[in-house]
């Protein structure tokens, strides 16, 4: 599966520790991620990463672009809700497109939880 990792500032210690957690599910995966949390992720874990743009540069754009072509499967969006984002347009277009592609997007650690219990179940083979 292609899966996206995307986590704003005052989320990327909740995203390293999930995916740190789950590395062993996430290395049998093709993985993409905006340019600081992918730097971040591979620091951390040793995943090898395609990086795109730093979100506010460009790269949730980038990413949106991915779920257009039908390119990713699945989506870890770690959102801030609680701080300004400059990029805030980028941010709902990412989103918007995850709901118009169907692409299932955990925005948060309770559902990133329970998409990553459903990965490694297979439930995405079914779907
Ligand atoms: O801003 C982001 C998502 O909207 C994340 O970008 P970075 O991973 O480059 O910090």
């Amino acid at each position: 599966m292609n899966i996206a990792l995307i986590a704003h500032d005052e989320k990327k210690e909740e995203l390293l520790k999930f995916v740190n957690e789950y590395k062993g599910e996430f290395a049998k995966h093709q993985l993409f991620a905006t340019g600081t949390t992918g730097l971040r992720v591979t620091e951390l874990t040793g995943l090898s990463i395609h990086r795109f743009k730093s979100g506010p540069l460009g790269g949730d754009q980038e990413i949106g672009a991915r779920i257009a072509n039908q390119e990713l499967d699945a989506v870890f969006f770690f959102r801030d809700p609680l701080t300004a984002q400059p990029h805030e347009p980028d941010v709902s277009a990412l989103v918007r497109l995850g709901d118009v592609y169907n692409i299932p997007m955990a925005t948060n650690i309770g559902s990133a939880n329970i998409l990553i219990k459903g990965i490694i179940r297979g439930d995405m083979q079914n779907a």
